[in-house]
């Protein structure tokens, strides 16, 4: 739709209608940084329609049997794929992303979330068990828990949104969504397709605008009794304690920390090109990107020399090129931010063997004001140094040496977060008892980023609370109640 100045305006969805908002952000082109898109800056006024809307909703939607259920999130799959250009467009423009990813990863992903949701929902069983010396029959039931917040970043704007959406609403609740105001346009696109797939009014609510304004309200709002969050620890922190006098059930996916661990028998023609990836896919900016890369001594500097020659061929270019491997960083404030860390590293000694400051982008002259930067390796940091602690969300990764398995394990671990990690050996023995070891939600071995979307996705430590998946998120967006029948 297009608004003030024919920019892109969006529109809050609640009750199953685009409503206009009283005030809206400005939404930048990272690739320009000019302003484009115009976003509902909503508040609690919205909110308060969203939970009306959902609460509306609720028994009907809930009452519906799975099959129901399931074919609505199976239309909403078909078409969300018969736009899946369109959408990737979007998605490029709007976060900075190259259309390639865009193509092949995200807006598929928003594809098979829906897809995989509806058909997971069809097979859950319940539990049974017997107490035959009393006469009694333990059994459990399972109901959807009401309204749920869905809370979720700029980095993978409708792939995290949808794996959100899909499980919430094919158990039964209905919704109020929130992404993040940097990247909302995709979320909105989908609205344009709920009504078509068959989703009643108000089952799908989106609520655009910031954290504090309407995702504070939205969190600490008394109807909404669980709360699904995606994004960094200091928001978590912030969501938990305003939900804290409910005692809702939360849900929270933070940030990362991810050592890749290099033995001296990897298969380094795998392992190179991965780490690369693995480094620096989106622009550095998923949760689960490797940033700290350990590397036995004995290959290290082999390892280094291969690895900065494959990071100097990865290709920055504007999102819209689909030679490109990485395109703009979310936002300015972003960019800088990860620009300060390189800035420390090299108060602090370490050497830059490529990327930021060593190498020159080159961006034609309608990009120079869009937030690039090119990949970058830092090396002779020290294990204590914020680049090898705090997560950076950016393509900045560090190349470090270790002796030992058990050195390199106790390293590994030695951060607050405990997303995921990658470990690299041809020996099947080391693979397993390392990964066992490692404190990490999710551990890939000779490998990145394979998801198998049955299995439990979620960090330790500071990188979050419950985990998502099949089951998980079944469990999670549903309340079981355990029956005693003496028979
Ligand atoms: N573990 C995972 O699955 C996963 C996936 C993607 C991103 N992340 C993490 O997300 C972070 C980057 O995303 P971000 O910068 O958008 O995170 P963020 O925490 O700033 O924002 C995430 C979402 O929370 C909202 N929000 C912000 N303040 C809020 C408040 N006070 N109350 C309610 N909502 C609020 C934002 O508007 C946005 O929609 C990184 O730390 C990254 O590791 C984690
Ligand atoms: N939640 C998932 C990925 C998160 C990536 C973070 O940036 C997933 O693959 O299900």
């Amino acid at each position: 739709m297009a608004g003030r100045g024919g920019l892109l305006m969006l529109e809050n969805f609640i009750g199953g209608k685009f409503l206009p908002c009283s005030s809206y952000l400005d939404s930048y082109d990272p690739s320009t940084g000019e302003v484009y898109c115009h976003v509902p800056d909503s508040g609690e006024e919205e909110v308060e329609a969203a939970v009306e809307a959902a609460r509306a909703a609720f028994p009907g939607w809930s009452s519906r049997s799975p099959q129901e259920r399931s074919q609505v999130l199976q239309r909403l799959a078909d078409l969300l794929e018969q736009s899946l250009e369109e959408l990737a467009q979007a998605e490029c423009k709007d976060q900075g992303k190259t259309i390639t990813l865009a193509r092949t990863m995200d807006i598929p992903r928003a594809v098979q979330n829906f897809r995989f949701f509806a058909s997971s929902i069809l097979h859950h069983t319940s539990e049974c068990t017997q107490m035959d010396h009393l006469g009694c029959l333990h059994y459990t039931v399972r109901a959807p828990v009401g309204i749920a917040a869905l809370i979720s970043p700029w980095n993978l704007p409708l792939y995290l949104l949808t794996w959100k959406i899909a499980p919430a609403i094919a158990a039964g609740n209905t919704v109020i969504a929130k992404p993040s105001e940097l990247t909302s346009v995709t979320a909105w696109m989908m609205c344009r397709l709920l009504e078509k797939a068959g989703v009643p009014p108000g089952v799908v609510n989106v609520v655009f605008g910031t954290g504090p304004r309407v995702g504070e309200a939205l969190v600490s709002h008394p109807d909404v009794p669980l709360i699904s969050f995606t994004g960094s620890q200091p928001t978590a922190e912030r969501i938990t304690q305003l939900s804290a006098p409910h005692c809702k059930k939360l849900s929270l996916e933070l940030g990362g920390k991810n050592p890749a661990i290099i033995f001296e028998d990897a298969n380094l023609d795998e392992c190179i090109p991965t780490t690369v990836r693995s480094s620096f896919a989106n622009q550095g900016e998923i949760c689960l990107c490797t940033s700290r890369i350990f590397v036995q001594r004995s290959i290290y500097s082999e390892f280094l020399k291969r690895f900065v020659e494959a990071t100097r061929m990865w290709k920055v270019g504007i999102p819209s090129d689909p030679s490109a491997d990485m395109g703009a960083l979310i936002s300015q404030a972003h960019l800088e931010k990860v620009r300060s860390y390189i800035k420390k590293a090299r108060l602090e000694g370490a050497r830059i063997l490529c990327g930021e400051g060593v190498d020159t982008l080159n961006l034609p002259p309608r990009n120079q004001a869009g937030y690039f930067m090119l990949p970058t390796v830092i090396t002779d940091v020290k294990d204590e140094s914020c680049c090898m602690k705090e997560e950076i969300f950016g393509p900045v990764t560090c190349v470090v040496p270790f002796d030992s398995e058990e050195e390199v394990i106790q390293r590994a671990n030695s951060v607050k977060y405990g997303l995921a990690a990658t470990v690299w050996s041809g020996s099947v023995g080391r693979v397993h008892r390392v990964a066992k070891k490692l404190q990490s939600g999710l551990v890939w071995t000779n490998c990145w980023l394979i998801r198998e979307l049955n299995l439990p996705f979620g960090g330790m430590k500071s990188s979050g609370v419950g985990r998502e998946g099949a089951r998980d998120s079944y469990e999670f967006f549903t309340e079981v109640k355990t029956i005693t029948v003496k028979h």
